[in-house]
């Protein structure tokens, strides 16, 4: 089995970047939502954008963005994917991959095999879709280290990539990939010391942990 792509999501600092890079992630996520303790804004991601061009892949998490907002992070930060985290439809992220010409992830929550079906919807729309925990109606829709039952889609089939997200960590993050030979991880929480502060440390954990399955 090849190895699993890594996605670091939530980094706001030269220094998390930095040791992202080291690590050979694959992805760097830029949370643009203000709610969130790792939201960045369109300024300092582009100055972040300088850094990993050429270096690592960036993604611009939103959720339920409008176009002006979109336009902004995109244009500042450069990016390559967006990754969708509220409640777009398909049409909604069609038409943004129309519109931008770039990769669209949309984030599912995921609690039970009903809502991994509904996946299939997304088909033909999206480029990847990325299953995640559904997370309580007055929290985040992420970034809260949760994780969810993963036999639920060990070994998904689909007509579309996919992803593994939600409580993922160093620690982990080798059990989930057994079960459910997910091709691409993505953790923010679980290689962090405070919620927003990045763990050099723990990126490197994480990543040697993929890197070893
Ligand atoms: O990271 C955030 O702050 C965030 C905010 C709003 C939506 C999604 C967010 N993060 C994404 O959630 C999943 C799981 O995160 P975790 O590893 O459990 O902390 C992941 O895709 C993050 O990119």
């Amino acid at each position: 089995m090849p190895t699993a792509a890594i996605k670091i999501c939530g980094i706001s600092t030269p220094v998390a970047l930095e040791a992202a890079i080291r690590a050979r992630a694959d992805y760097a996520g830029f949370v643009f939502f203000p709610k969130s303790p790792r939201n960045v804004t369109p300024a300092q991601a582009a100055e972040l954008a300088v850094r990993a061009k050429g270096w690592i892949a960036r993604v611009g998490l939103f959720v339920d963005a409008d176009d002006a907002t979109l336009a902004e992070a995109v244009e500042a930060a450069d990016l390559d994917v967006l990754q969708l985290h509220g409640k777009e439809t398909p049409e909604r992220a069609a038409q943004l991959r129309a519109r931008f010409g770039l990769q669209v992830w949309k984030a599912l929550p995921v609690a039970s095999a009903d809502d991994v079906e509904r996946a299939r919807v997304y088909a033909g729309a999206v480029d990847l879709l990325l299953f995640d925990a559904k997370t309580p109606a007055d929290a985040l829709p992420g970034g809260m280290g949760l994780s969810f039952d993963w036999s639920l889609v060990a070994g998904w089939k689909g007509a579309t990539a996919w992803g593994l997200a939600g409580g993922l960590t160093p620690d982990n993050v080798a059990e989930a990939l057994a079960m459910t030979q997910a091709p691409l991880v993505d953790t923010s929480s679980g290689v962090e010391s405070a919620p927003g502060v990045k763990d050099e440390d723990k990126i490197a954990a994480f990543c040697a942990a993929v890197r070893r399955t």
